[in-house]
């Protein structure tokens, strides 16, 4: 029996596209690829450096049902001719290709600015000039600080929404001092957007630009000194597994006093798909992407994380489960940070009808549920191996 016709929010039917996908090879591309081979008809040219986390989908038996709808083409967009021919082979292009791990914020902040805005010139540029249509990651760390967070501690504005709620078309874009060089990827990020959407009111470039609010799932990022360097500081999420599953305290960066709300990879995927197969929706708008019910501190997160991995891997928990550590150590010079990422959702409901489901506790259990299988036995072997005689 044939396949029912997929049809957009409008009823249109749907018909098969290729994307060209920037940074397939990464935490958010290596998902949205699984999604597209399995419930879409659509081809995926898959560009990145890397492809270790979307080598399953690329060989072996279980890659067979799509073989001839992912290619992957092992390229650095920085310096490499066959990019714009990829891009005038598709439909559409996603670029997700970026320096976004804080730890090289502040610590590499010129590969950091290439990364995030020179890098994606040539992007926008191949997809203005051949009439391509654009999704471009960008991130909710554009609107930087809250304004509340300037007012005093305990001032009682601070509890009125307009203070702290995050709106596409409404909120500044405040970030701290030059010195402060862990804004030089938000600020970055920002300058790529006002150059999309540039290029949209003067070019009439079609473009979607995505903002994520702290997307978490399997393979997110690295474990240090197993699937990434042992002096590697990966986001959040990979710094407590990592800590978990070494039976370490967790590290809380300035007391762990940062707010963020966290939304599950796989509710995430929906809304990319959504803007991909819904251009008339999308097109022209900037979307927040998160979970505003998912709010937590990061010492909450943490306290989370550690009740979730001692049910998942049946061991009890650290009697001192944290420690505090300063910005200056953990990260060094420069650090600076977001106090509060709450999306408002006005926008993505209005356009999309998307609105996430996954539930923090949820989304932790299943994800530490992979670290653990994952990892688990790997660190146990560096672990339990006698350190090389000096
Ligand atoms: N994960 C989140 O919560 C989150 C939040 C905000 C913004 N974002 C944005 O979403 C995008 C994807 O993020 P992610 O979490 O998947 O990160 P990631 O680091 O896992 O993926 C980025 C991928 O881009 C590739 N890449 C980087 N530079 C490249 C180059 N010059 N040429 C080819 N490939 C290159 C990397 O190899 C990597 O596979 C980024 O633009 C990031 O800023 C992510
Ligand atoms: O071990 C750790 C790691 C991180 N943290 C804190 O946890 C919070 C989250 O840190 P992350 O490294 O996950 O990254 P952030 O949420 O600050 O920024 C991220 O947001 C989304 C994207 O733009 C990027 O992927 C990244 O910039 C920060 O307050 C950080 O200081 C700890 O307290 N301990």
């Amino acid at each position: 029996m044939a396949s029912p016709v997929r049809v957009d929010l409008d009823g249109n039917p749907i018909r098969p596209i290729t994307i060209c996908m920037i940074g397939a090879g990464g935490f958010i591309g290596s998902h949205l690829c699984e999604k597209l081979m399995a419930e879409t008809p659509h081809k995926v040219l898959a560009v990145d450096v890397y492809s270790d986390k979307i080598k399953h989908l690329l060989e072996g038996p279980a890659s067979l049902p799509w073989t001839d709808r992912i290619h992957f083409h092992r390229l650095n967009i920085k310096n490499d001719s066959r990019l714009e021919g990829l891009i005038k082979m598709s439909d559409l292009t996603i670029n997700l290709a970026a320096i976004c791990t804080p730890a090289d914020y502040n610590t590499r902040p010129l590969d950091t600015i290439y990364s995030n805005f020179i890098d994606a010139l040539p992007v926008v540029k191949y997809c203005s000039e051949n009439n391509k249509r654009l999704i471009h990651f960008s991130t909710c760390e554009v609107y930087g600080k809250t304004i509340g967070s300037f007012l005093p501690t305990d001032h009682p504005m601070r509890q009125d929404p307009a203070y702290f709620i995050l709106k596409e078309d409404a909120s500044p874009c405040i970030f701290g001092p030059i010195e402060k060089q862990r804004w030089s990827y938000a600020c970055a990020k920002q300058l790529i957007e006002r150059l999309v959407y540039a290029e949209g009111a003067e070019n009439g470039l079609e473009f979607t630009i995505v903002r994520p609010f702290n997307w978490i799932g399997p393979r997110m990022d690295f474990i240090p000194g197993i699937d990434g360097p042992s002096e590697g500081v990966p986001r959040v999420l990979a710094c407590f597994s990592n800590n978990l599953l070494r039976h370490e305290p967790l590290k809380l960066v300035d007391g762990g006093q940062s707010q963020r709300t966290f939304v599950y990879i796989k509710d995430a995927i929906e809304a990319v798909l959504l803007m991909i197969e819904n251009p008339a929706r999308a097109n022209g708008h900037i979307f927040n992407v998160g979970n505003p019910n998912n709010e937590v501190t990061v010492r909450q997160l943490a306290e989370m994380m550690t009740e979730v991995y001692s049910k998942v891997s049946g061991e009890p928990p650290l009697e001192v489960p944290t420690v505090d550590v300063s910005s200056k150590e953990f990260y060094g010079e420069g650090y600076d940070d977001s106090d509060k990422r709450i999306p408002d959702m006005t926008i993505i409901n209005r356009q999309l009808g998307w609105n996430p489901k996954t539930s923090l506790w949820d989304l932790l259990e299943s994800t530490l549920t992979y670290q653990h299988r994952t990892y688990a036995e790997a660190i146990k072997q560096v672990t339990s191996k006698p350190l090389a005689s000096s």
